[in-house]
């Protein structure tokens, strides 16, 4: 990170916005350094849009303050305009003018001159489209398009980049690469940027820090990786994964199930709790006259189920049970193809670090 100044790039505080009768944004503080990007993660309508809105300066916060760079642009006395704001816009709706060349599409903010032809020259090379600086964007490709628009908006260099699901436009083939080939740029030139997306897939790729939104609110914000694995409830741990779902109740701060004894914590006695955990956490293993396999200090006492159903995904299977007290459910995703037959009884272990109890 040599030659990034510590102030965050872009920093937000306490953002409010009132619109039908409630607080859609309702209380948002976030700041992103230069070369990170932050991911805002959340459901259709919890308000994702309207902060990144307000942050370009095209919607108005009712409280709350925007810092870019260090520099207020927006408080409850100043209002700087979406154009002074020196940040670079993505959005879904990239379009290009169709009456430009890719080159003089790249270049449409910058003045018309030799340092102007430099960088997008320099641009070009980086979104892999040398040789088509003269093509009209109807000759283009939808990815290459998107590509062009990623060139364009960070032609003038700017060092904080606002993108609102750049890539739902996209087909499915295409979009995993672009994504890397957005990324690979956007960290080559240094960039802040907070990246407006309600996929997980999209955020787990992109995001230094994901961002989790709900109701107006940021309710958990950490590496993809610290998300996945200590989400904050059972609708964050279910926001990225099918999950498994066993419930129980405390009694001494420890709680039954078919896997054994699980520690609730702080918990009081007769407090329902939630054992969530996912999928790919559980492994199985085949029944030898009635044993399972010896349990370990990382997975707990195995339990024993019979599969209800196994269905083939592709890459992976699932293989759904009903274990022995007759009334969990839970269900282990199996690498390729494995499909055990309905009634077979086998044995699960789940991974207990990866195990969350929550009230
Ligand atoms: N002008 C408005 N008047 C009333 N309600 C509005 C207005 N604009 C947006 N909303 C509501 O505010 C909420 C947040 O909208 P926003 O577009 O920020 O959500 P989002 O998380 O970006 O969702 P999406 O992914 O669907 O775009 C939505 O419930 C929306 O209906």
């Amino acid at each position: 990170m040599l030659g990034y100044s510590m102030t965050p790039r872009l920093q937000t505080e306490g953002l409010v916005r009132h619109l039908g009768g409630r607080n859609v944004v309702d209380g948002i503080s976030l700041s992103v350094p230069a070369g990170q990007v932050t991911c805002l993660l959340g459901p259709s309508g919890c308000g994702k849009s309207t902060t990144l809105r307000i942050i370009a300066g095209v919607d108005r916060q009712d409280a709350g303050t925007v810092r870019l760079n260090g520099e207020i642009v927006a408080d409850a006395r100043t209002h700087v305009p979406p154009e002074a704001r020196g940040v670079g816009l993505m959005f879904q709706d990239f379009a290009l003018f169709p009456h430009l060349s890719v080159a003089r599409n790249i270049g449409f903010g910058l003045p018309r001159d030799a340092v102007s032809a430099a960088r997008i020259a320099e641009l070009l090379t980086r979104i892999d489209l040398v040789g088509y600086e003269d093509k009209h964007p109807h000759e283009l490709s939808g990815g290459e398009q998107q590509r062009v628009a990623l060139a364009r908006a960070l032609a003038p260099r700017p060092k904080i980049m606002l993108m609102d699901e750049p890539f739902s436009g996209l087909d499915n083939r295409l979009r995993d690469e672009i994504r890397d080939a957005t990324l690979s740029v956007l960290k080559e030139e240094g960039t802040a940027v907070l990246l407006v997306t309600h996929e997980p897939d999209e955020a787990m790729r992109m995001a230094d820090e994901i961002a989790l939104m709900r109701d107006g609110r940021i309710v958990q914000q950490a590496a993809p990786y610290n998300i996945y694995n200590a989400p904050i409830d059972r609708e964050a741990a279910a926001f990225f994964s099918d999950i498994n779902v066993l419930s129980g109740e405390v009694y001494g701060a420890l709680t039954d199930t078919p896997f054994g004894q699980f520690l609730a914590p702080g918990l009081p006695d007769g407090t329902a709790v939630d054992i969530v955990f996912r999928p790919q956490h559980v492994r199985i293993d085949f029944d030898r006259a009635g044993k399972g396999p010896s349990p370990t200090p990382a997975e707990g006492a195995p339990a024993r189920g019979t599969v209800l159903r196994a269905r083939f995904m592709g890459k992976e299977s699932l293989v759904e049970f009903l274990m022995d007290d007759a009334t969990s459910r839970v269900t282990a995703t199996v690498p390729a193809v494995f499909l055990p037959k309905p009634g077979t009884v086998m044995w699960l272990s789940i991974r207990r670090d990866r195990c969350f109890v929550f009230p």
